[in-house]
């Protein structure tokens, strides 16, 4: 057993194992523990790597010979978080196109000068796969100090059969090895390549690349791979091709997770909720009825602040959302476009960016992140039967780690990962 005491503030966020996501008020009302004695603490099952008790330390009960104890030093505990959308396999960055943007290139206009997801492919195509694992083993390992042990993470920077199929072993590779879990996405309809088209980009996907993952996935090969996405946006890949793709992607047992209306409203989001999509991601440009209907059909919206920052996009309407009661997630989009992997950071710009409130933004990198990835009655929060993913601060309020934007890792002084310690801060 490991026991973490001497804890002021444990933020469970729920209470019991069967929540699977909060909407509406709920958000705002999580359960936090309080004590100006630092008397609580939390008892984890190290052999299962679940929580077996939440509360005062004289509550405890008998504790087991041989009892690892963790201090806690007054400090706070809160669920480590879910990154509910990532893109971290790839090679060579793109830096240089930062400074474009900023000069005023749009996304849109860096990728039709060559660039964008047309660099990285070229990069990643040349890259081996030993390099790109290397490379994510080093991001991973950030990832983790920055309080993120469960990730969403995508192909798509291959776009041929063969360069897909080696990220995601690179990916299901790192799902077996590193500490951080993996919810790997197809996503080879990232965009059309160069001297493709969306009709042949579609077929290929179809036709031979998924076949092939399902023959590899009953193999016992990649065995991290659960979900199916789609770039669908003007100029990628229309309402049509993405339907055709995610029901595809269904067949073969993988939840639609998608990108729909980033750039442009093409009706990608009433699609997704018709055909039963997990998630959608970005949303700036979502309809009153992709709202509605996301809401009726329990598809979580996974917003990406850093994003529509870096491209100054305006955000999404999440407070309309939450008042409609979607199931509001958070995801960094670490990518080469929008290289911002912290979590505590898009909390921070989710407040104010997006108009969160505090509560609202750790709901929606916590447990509703862990909804959109299938994970929401066992990730998340911190309560009895779930998953022992969590981290410790060392500060008497949760709140600083989004109000001290930024300057997380003075913060955070321990990441653990289904009940190991993956993280301890020098
Ligand atoms: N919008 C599409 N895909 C990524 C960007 C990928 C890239 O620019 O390399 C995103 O989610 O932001
Ligand atoms: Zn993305």
């Amino acid at each position: 057993m490991l026991l973490i005491k001497n804890l002021r503030q444990i933020v469970q966020i729920v209470d019991d194992s069967s929540t699977e996501f909060l909407v509406g008020d709920a958000m705002k009302g999580i359960k936090i523990l309080s004590s100006p004695e630092c008397s609580l603490c939390i008892a984890i099952r190290k052999k299962e790597g679940k929580i077996s008790f939440v509360g005062e330390e004289s509550e405890v009960g008998v504790l087991p010979p041989g009892v690892e104890i963790v201090d806690g030093k007054g400090g706070c505990a809160l669920p480590s978080f879910v990154d509910g959308h990532t893109h971290p396999v790839f090679a060579g960055d793109r830096v240089h196109e930062f400074a474009m943007k900023l000069a005023g290139a749009t996304y849109n206009e860096v990728q039709a000068a060559g660039g964008g997801i047309h660099f990285t492919t070229e990069k990643t195509r040349e890259a081996s796969e030993e390099t790109l694992y290397g490379d994510l083993e080093r991001i991973v390992s950030r990832m983790i100090q920055s309080g993120t042990t469960t990730i969403e993470a995508k192909s798509g920077y291959g776009l041929d059969e063969e360069t897909e199929m080696k990220m995601l072993r690179v990916l299901d590779r790192a799902s077996s090895s590193l500490a951080i879990e993996i919810s790997t996405t197809f996503c080879g309809a990232h965009a059309v390549p160069r001297g493709s088209n969306e009709e042949k980009q579609t077929e290929l996907i179809v036709d031979r690349v998924i076949p092939r993952i399902d023959e590899a996935k009953k193999k016992g090969e990649l065995k991290s791979v659960e979900n199916i996405d789609v770039f669908c946006e003007t100029g990628n890949f229309g309402v049509e091709s993405t339907e055709r793709i995610l029901r595809a992607g269904q067949s073969i047992g993988l939840a639609p997770n998608f990108h729909a209306e980033e750039l442009s409203y093409i009706g990608g989001v009433e699609m997704g909720a018709r055909i039963g999509a997990r998630g959608m991601s970005h949303l700036e440009e979502i309809s009153h009825e992709g709202i509605e209907a996301m809401a009726r059909a329990r598809s979580a919206a996974v917003l990406l602040p850093s994003t529509a920052f870096i491209l100054r996009l305006t955000p999404p309407p999440a407070r309309k959302m939450i008042e409609r009661g979607v199931i509001i997630g958070l995801g960094s989009d670490f990518n080469p476009n929008a290289h911002c992997l912290s979590m505590p950071m898009i909390m921070s710009l989710a407040c104010i960016t997006m108009r969160l409130s505090m509560e609202e933004s750790l709901v929606a990198a916590t447990i509703n992140a862990a909804y959109s990835i299938g994970r929401g009655a066992t990730h998340g929060a911190l309560s009895p039967g779930r998953q022992a993913d969590l981290l410790l601060l060392s500060s008497n309020r949760w709140e600083n780690l989004i109000y001290q934007i930024g300057d997380h890792s003075h913060l955070i002084s321990t990441v653990i990962k289904r009940g190991k310690i993956v993280h301890k801060r020098e």
